[in-house]
């Protein structure tokens, strides 16, 4: 039997040890929280407590399926699958359905996403007369509404909070209670929650059914939550209304990598925990298992200019390791290159895979450069946030029908598809259908379905086509409980004319498209044979639910394939990488424009840089541009300031851009008294010309270490040779290709396998 007790230091295992009554762990980056609490999950099942009372919140799925996985590996995974362990909208979003009559939904409820919840905004906006109005942008209004619901403000309170009614006057919105009175009964109407009502509506169940809550407190006997540092208040709640009754509530999280008060989240949670739970324990992890102590105390430096943090000290005990390495580049396609060069030189010098490698950066439109340059080196790569599988258009319009099969009343879904494939039901149409929907209160599916319907006014031809659409739709609908989810999309696809629409269009897109939607049913049917393998339902709701939920770090392809990842900083929160690149940290992109003009907005970016930093084991590179497009047009970008926040000590400045951050002689390291502000006149026009190139860089890199007379001369070394490697042992060289000096040797190794390496770092003796 395992003994996972050994694999924890003195102070993470008395966190694990100490099971019961309120526990908080506040530990800097890669100190091992989320082994702590993965642990502690652990050690609770191998007391006996049932995997049913055990409820653990992570931040994503993917956390969530990790977790569980390892905790399967200790106590095996029948027990580990029936813990409750999920994101907190997974969680409460299936706590919801089975208490949906009390909620006041159907349990077939629609989860509306960020797509929907647009589009239904701008109809409400269009329907007032609003949608021309400058100030009432799509995104503000959203961000409003969802800030309230966050707060836990029902529209009736929102109308009367005079603090959000003068801001919104101050935007010039001043209809808003208006429009969130609206969008909240469309969404009722609708039967649709969006992300935020999950957590919403959770509350007010627990505030108006004492005895449902009182179920779940007895339930839920011990509460673990990871990354409490970006709970929001509706969250916060929830988890402390389920601690009330046991108080068995463990909460691991870092101030310093709280970035998502743009969602609402609350640093301040951590300070209410210690005023909410007397009596509770507090667990400091101190030792970073991560990363090289360069990158540690690199880290450590940048995040104590933070004025709003909590004291703690981090450690790593690991090898120096290699210093960070700053490149500057010309432009931002220049940027591309360089990364992915030094990723295929990297790769080949310390025998890394494609997967050792994360390219970070701050917004999701510097994504495509990347891509580019590395589709061109023909180099694998998997690609995080952004346009996902489950947003694309021909995925989102199945996956509509779907959703108006399961609850016809989702009116968003049902706009989507009235007229895909065309079937002459046009704008006009909709406008009319949509003012009777408001007038009478209803959903637009009660309106086509309205035997009244031939009376409001539609010609014949219309009204034909209405009711052969809801005809269809009705079909569906009552073929659903008796077909597998596989089989339901096989016919909605077929019945709908999708698939002929695909089929006649002889194009490369609809080529691809149709190869997309083979590949949502073979998503469906791995999803719904599971299911029935287990007896249940054929899981249609359960598969929709688990789609609308996707984070962006829940790729959609499995994880153990072998490719470069590209993500923002945000989604990389809780992951690590041997390598990682920071890429476009330039002023007003890193820190961004908007968040640089508070200091609140800019210790913000500052954690995000924290966080960024931190995902690296042993090597972090750092780059920026001195050009870069935006919406079209070239425009001159300045290293961020950041670059010069870092104790300079740590940093591989290449000469040609000492212009970045120039460290005087002899300047002591970082503390406050020696902070020293990035200055940006540094640059003189001359050093602006210098073109940074991928060659220039790994001149500027300290050459390995080794004495040459150890080493063959690389052209003794021929296939069938056999050598012996540092690293690797003995192997036999089975091919070569390329040119002197960039001659790489496929060896074979006895106890490593099949390896690529480059001659002139392998380092192989030879032995035969
Ligand atoms: N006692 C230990 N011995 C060996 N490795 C450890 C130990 N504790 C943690 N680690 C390893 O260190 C790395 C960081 O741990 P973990 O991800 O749990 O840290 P974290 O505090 O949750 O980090 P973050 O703040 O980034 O979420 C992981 O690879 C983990 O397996
Ligand atoms: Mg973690």
């Amino acid at each position: 039997m395992e003994n996972y007790l050994e694999q924890l230091n003195e102070a993470q295992k008395e966190a694990v040890l100490n099971t019961d009554g309120p526990s908080l762990v506040i530990a800097g980056a890669g100190s091992g929280k989320t082994r702590v609490l993965t642990y502690r999950i652990a050690h609770l099942l191998r007391q006996g407590v049932a995997p049913w009372s055990i409820l653990a919140l992570t931040f994503t799925n993917k956390a969530a399926r990790e977790m569980k996985e390892r905790i399967g590996q200790i106590v095996g995974q029948e027990v580990a699958s029936k813990l409750w362990m999920g994101t907190f909208h997974s969680v409460f979003a299936k706590i919801l359905r089975v208490e949906a009559e009390h909620a006041g939904f159907p349990s077939s409820f629609t989860i509306y996403d960020t797509t929907d919840s647009k589009s239904l905004v701008n109809s409400i906006l269009k329907n007032m007369k609003l949608n021309k109005e400058k100030a009432y942008k799509t995104g503000t209004v959203l961000g409003r509404i969802s800030a309230a619901k966050n707060d836990l403000i029902i529209p009736p309170v929102y109308a009367r909070d005079a603090q959000r009614t003068t801001a919104d006057a101050a935007s010039r919105i001043p209809r808003m209670p208006e429009i969130y009175q609206k969008y909240m009964s469309e969404c009722k109407k609708a039967g649709a929650m969006d992300f935020d009502d999950l957590l919403l509506n959770t509350n007010l169940l627990f505030r108006d059914h004492p005895d449902v809550l009182a179920k779940y407190q007895e339930r839920f006997k011990y509460i673990l939550v990871d990354e409490y540092q970006d709970t929001n208040f509706s969250q916060y709640l929830i988890t402390r209304k389920l601690a009330e009754k046991y108080k068995n509530i463990c909460v691991v999280g870092d101030d310093a990598q709280s970035i998502y008060s743009f969602r609402g989240a609350k640093i301040e949670n951590i300070l209410n925990f210690r005023n909410d739970y007397q009596g509770y324990k507090l667990f400091k992890l101190e030792q970073n298992y991560r990363s090289t102590r360069t990158i540690v105390n690199a880290a450590n430096s940048i995040i104590a200019r933070n004025d709003k943090q909590i004291q703690k000290t981090v450690f790593s005990q690991k090898d120096e390791g290699q210093k960070i390495n700053m490149i500057q580049a010309h432009s931002d396609v220049d940027e591309g290159f360089i990364v992915i060069n030094d990723i295929n030189e990297t790769r080949l010098r310390h025998q890394c895979q494609y997967k050792d490698f994360a390219i970070l950066y701050r917004t999701n439109a510097q994504s495509r450069i990347f891509e580019e340059a590395l589709r061109k080196k023909n180099i694998p790569y998997k690609i995080y946030g952004g346009l996902s599988f489950y947003q694309r258009k021909e995925i989102k319009d199945l996956l509509a029908y779907l959703r108006v099969t399961i609850n016809p009343k989702d009116s968003e879904a049902l706009k989507r598809i009235i007229n895909y494939p065309a079937r002459g039901i046009g704008k006009t149409t909709m406008e009319k259908l949509e003012a009777i929907a408001s007038q009478h209160d209803v959903s637009l599916w009660e309106v086509i379905t309205n035997p009244g319907l031939p009376n409001a006014g539609f010609n014949s031809g219309i009204l034909k086509k209405l009711s052969s659409f809801s005809t269809l739709i009705g079909g569906f609908i009552s073929q659903v409980p008796n077909m597998s989810a596989f089989d339901i999309t096989n016919e909605i696809a077929t019945q709908s004319g999708i698939l002929k629409e695909l089929h006649t269009d002889k194009s490369h897109e609809s080529q691809t498209r149709l190869e997309n939607l083979e590949e949502l049913f073979n998503a469906i049917r791995e999803f719904s044979d599971e299911r029935q393998e287990g007896g249940e339902d054929n899981g249609l709701v359960d598969f929709l639910e688990e789609v609308s939920l996707l984070t962006d770090q829940d790729n959609d392809s499995s994880d153990d394939i072998n490719k470069v990842t590209l993500m923002t900083i945000h989604a990389a929160k809780g992951l690590e990488f041997k390598n990682v690149y920071i890429v476009g940290v330039e002023e007003g992109l890193f820190p961004s424009g908007m968040a640089s003009t508070t200091e609140p907005g800019l210790e913000e970016e500052r954690r995000l840089f924290y966080v960024a930093l931190t995902r690296a084991e042993e090597r972090a590179t750092l780059t920026c541009s001195r050009s870069r497009y935006k919406f079209g047009e070239l425009t001159f970008a300045r290293p961020s300031r950041f670059l010069g926040e870092i104790d300079q000590q740590y940093l591989n400045i290449p000469e040609e851009s000492q212009s970045f951050a120039k460290p005087k002689p002899g300047m002591p390291g970082m503390g406050k008294t020696t902070r020293r502000k990035f200055n940006l006149e540094d640059e003189t026009p001359e050093k602006k010309k210098v073109n940074f190139s991928g060659k220039v860089l790994q001149n500027n890199r300290p050459e390995p270490k080794f004495n040459s007379r150890d080493l063959a001369a690389p052209n003794q070394i021929q296939p069938g040779v056999m050598v012996e490697h540092e690293r690797f042992g003995h192997g036999k060289v089975l091919h070569l290709e390329g040119n002197a000096p960039n001659i790489k040797a496929t060896v074979f190794f006895k106890n490593a396998g099949q390896k690529q390496l480059l001659l002139k770092f392998a380092k192989l003796k030879i032995i035969s």
